[in-house]
């Protein structure tokens, strides 16, 4: 099978005029591939530590059967299936059914096929967001699907409990439990010690995946299957870039060169900014997870100093219109990781109506697919000229199979990035202080009311009219 080219031209003198990176120092012997061994020993040895539980994913034969099976059986009887998970436990479900099920974001992507359940997934407790939905969908049709790591996240808790109580007021008592489902820790945890309490159907997230990690888990596998993507073709492609991703060779290893060059791009060319442009509507939602695992795992406190460079997640053409003038004019302080897909499978072409008028006359006759594609080339280009780099990722049609290889190669970098910049990829402490003062806000037991500085009415500006 063929797996995504990580193109780094544009990031390397001589392609850079200024600023690139010496090839040699990437070469075998290069200082580059010498800071990435280190890196390499520290994702080995917590590897081997069974802290990399994403990596087994793959080759889980028996978690994805399960999930098969759920999927085509249970998963089938229901015309609305509902995620209910923030963070890792719903930005996966979403790409994946951006990616390989709706052709297009903004078309209204939670009505897909004829056979299979409608895919909806909530992660935000926007109590619009929740209204507009139980306005279309049937509870007693409904099954929910309770997706969180820790079995104890505030959004995910309340939303399970509005829904919860949504489908007790249609359906006989003891049916309710048949319209939800978890997918939780395999043994601790609110949500663990309900579902046998009340014989509720589970799917495991193995302890050693976290939720920015998991989604070729149950956690992304289950939704997925549900609405009919190939989830055997997935792991296909997520086991083979696992096997491609060895040794410490920067060349023969494309997480460990993505990683190493974003580092360096950011510690030493001053690019804290990590633009993924994708140039294709259905990867818009996967610049989203990516921007979660980048973020979470690496901006992080290293010593007495922060760490961390900045997620930017675009996609083109439209953000030709809206963030490049920024990238090629504003600060030099961005590298932009394109993602480009060969998109074969389905073209569009631009009929050649007006061959008179000048503006038009050059598009008739050409696909709408090679139009994207030569705004991604042109836009590489122009970047290149500027002395601005970049990096090209191939991914060929991003197929199921594809897909799966994508993201591993993303959970892979992320690991090694952390070795590279010397924070610990798996934790998110910095998240902890907000879910406190939440739990205080809200009255929870044994969290105290945050001590907030009077507010001065001056500084709150505006307000009113007339
Ligand atoms: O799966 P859960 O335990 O509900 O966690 C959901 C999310 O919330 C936390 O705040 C973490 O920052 C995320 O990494 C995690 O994915």
């Amino acid at each position: 099978m063929s797996l995504p080219i990580l193109d780094l031209n544009n990031v390397l003198a001589p392609a850079l005029a200024e600023g690139g990176l010496d090839p040699a120092r990437l070469e075998v012997g290069g200082d580059l591939q010498r800071r990435f061994a280190d890196a390499h020993e520290v994702f080995e040895r917590r590897r081997a530590a069974g802290d990399l539980g994403f990596l087994d994913l793959p080759f889980d034969r028996e978690t994805a059967g399960r999930v098969a099976e759920v999927a085509e059986s249970f998963g089938q009887w229901f015309e609305d299936v509902v995620v209910l998970g923030i963070g890792g436990s719903g930005l996966g479900a979403v790409a994946l059914r951006e990616a390989l099920l709706v052709p297009a974001w903004n078309e209204r992507s939670d009505e897909v096929r004829e056979y299979h359940p409608r895919l909806h997934v909530v992660d935000n407790p926007d109590p619009r967001t929740v209204h507009a939905l139980f306005e279309r969908i049937d509870p007693r049709r409904a099954l929910f699907v309770v997706i969180s790591k820790s079995g104890s996240t505030a959004e995910t808790m309340a939303l399970y409990l509005v829904a919860r109580a949504r489908v007790a007021a249609v359906v006989e008592a003891e049916q309710v439990r048949g319209h939800f489902l978890f997918v939780t820790d395999p043994e601790r945890g609110a949500l663990r010690t309900l579902a046998e309490a009340e014989g509720i159907p589970t799917l495991p997230v193995p302890a050693n995946v976290g939720g920015r990690f998991s989604v070729l888990s149950s956690v992304g596998l289950l939704p997925a299957a549900v609405c009919g993507i190939d989830i055997d073709e997935l792991l296909a492609g997520a086991a083979a870039m696992v096997e491609a991703c060895r040794g410490t060779d920067l060349r023969a290893n494309p997480a460990a060169a993505l990683a190493t060059v974003l580092w360096a791009a950011d510690t030493e060319l001053d690019l804290p900014i990590h633009v993924l442009m994708a140039y294709a509507d259905r990867l818009r939602a996967f610049t989203l997870w990516f921007q979660q695992l980048w973020a979470e795992s690496l901006g992080k406190v290293r010593g007495d100093g922060h760490v961390g460079p900045t997620p930017l997640p675009a996609v083109g053409a439209t953000d030709q219109h809206a963030q490049v003038q920024l990238f090629m004019e504003g600060p030099r302080d961005k590298i932009v990781v394109f993602l480009a897909v060969d998109g074969s499978g389905v073209e569009v072409e631009v009929p050649d109506l007006h061959p008179d008028v000048e503006t038009m006359a050059y598009l008739g006759g050409a696909g709408l697919g090679t139009l994207l594609d030569a705004e991604r080339r042109a836009t590489t280009e122009a970047l290149r000229l500027r002395s601005r780099p970049s990096i090209t990722l191939e991914v060929g049609s991003a197929d199921a199979r594809s897909f799966g290889a994508l993201i591993m190669l993303f959970e892979i970098a992320t690991v090694y990035a952390g070795g590279l910049y010397g924070v610990d990829p798996l934790d998110q402490p910095g998240v902890e202080l907000g879910k406190r003062l939440t739990y205080a806000l809200m009255g929870r037991h044994g969290y105290e009311a945050p001590d907030v500085p009077e507010v001065d009415e001056r500084w709150r500006i505006g307000g009113t009219s007339g």
